[in-house]
């Protein structure tokens, strides 16, 4: 795979280190980086290689199984939240063709006595697949930790305690999704197999996808590839961060593109985690981000009332 030319890339160890200096400087770049691309390659970032390769086996074996078996673990009640999706029924905000793919979602497990647990839904284990869901809780708890220490660095940088984001996190309604992009069999209507887009959460960490297409769009509005070395993720702001800070980081408009001709007959794998706190966060704009220059943008809202929304415009909440 190609280097991350397009986005700026930082060392979680830095932040870990307890070097007071390479924190400070790592809390700099990042912040940095959340001003003006919105988009950041992470390394050393703390989830086990081992485990991510076998988290992309396990999807492809459940991508694999056929449609009526996998079709038994959509549940549409749940709006997509939890279990599988199947091809053609997501689309972006704003769009009607639906995005070329299908995918499935596993989301909060509560293991303390935190009342949060009575409004989350049950996850949806895949029998076929008998490693498939004991390897999602672990790579689960492995984002949760990685995407935490990011957002205490984000917490700094924003001039707040270290701690701001931990317990606004802690059993937050976070999602691992896993999308599978089919082989491509005819003409496409578009170039596109996911489209124009911007996250919904905090912030989403994304490992390296098997192929390329991922492009994010820059201040000049051209479309710029990223891909990542295998040992690094990609970590974006999403809108909830966007909204909270007011607009001074990013949520940065992302889609994936289709392969050329001769890559049609291949799949594309992706894992993003969503990372979102508990729904009674309230998203209303932080003192310090509005100023004379970047006067209030929003009206204050939850989270949960705002990932609501937003799952209605995306087409997976009627
Ligand atoms: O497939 C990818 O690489 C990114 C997917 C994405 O942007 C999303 O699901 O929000
Ligand atoms: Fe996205």
């Amino acid at each position: 795979m190609a280097t991350t030319h397009s986005i700026p890339s930082v060392d979680l160890a830095d932040f870990l280190s307890g070097d007071p200096a390479r924190k400070a400087a790592f809390v700099q770049q990042l912040g940095k980086a959340y001003e003006e691309v919105g988009f950041v390659a992470v390394k050393n970032h703390g989830i086990p290689d081992e485990l991510i390769a076998n988290l992309y086996n396990n999807v492809q074996e459940f991508f694999k199984l056929p449609y009526d078996i996998k079709h038994q673990y959509e549940i549409p009640e749940l709006a997509g939240q939890r279990g599988y999706t199947s091809f053609g029924k997501e689309h972006a905000k704003g769009y009607d063709a639906p995005d070329l793919k299908e995918f499935f979602q596993v989301g909060q497990t509560v293991e303390d006595d935190d009342p949060t647990a009575e409004s989350y839904p049950a996850n949806v284990f895949v029998g076929e697949v008998a490693a498939f869901t004991p390897t999602f809780l672990k790579a689960y708890r492995g984002f949760e930790n990685s995407g935490k220490a990011l957002l205490q660095a984000i917490a700094l940088y924003l001039g707040l305690d270290e701690h701001y984001f931990d317990n606004k996190i802690h059993n937050g309604n976070s999602i691992l999704r896993a999308i599978h992009y089919p082989p491509i069999s005819t003409e496409p209507k578009s170039s596109i197999r996911a489209e124009q887009h911007e996250d919904i959460n905090l912030i989403t960490l994304l490992v390296g996808a098997s192929a390329d297409g991922l492009q994010i769009l820059d201040k000049q509005n051209n479309w710029v590839p990223v891909t990542s070395l295998p040992e690094q993720i990609v970590v974006n702001v999403g809108d909830m961060l966007q909204r909270l800070t007011n607009n001074r980081l990013k949520s940065t408009t992302h889609r994936v593109v289709n392969p050329p001709r001769e890559m049609w007959s291949t799949s594309r794998y992706s894992i993003p985690f969503f990372l979102h706190p508990k729904s009674g966060m309230k998203l209303d704009a932080l003192e310090s981000c509005i100023t004379a220059e970047n006067p209030l943008a929003y009206e204050p809202i939850t989270a949960g009332e705002y990932l609501d929304e937003r799952l209605r415009e995306i087409g997976l909440k009627k």
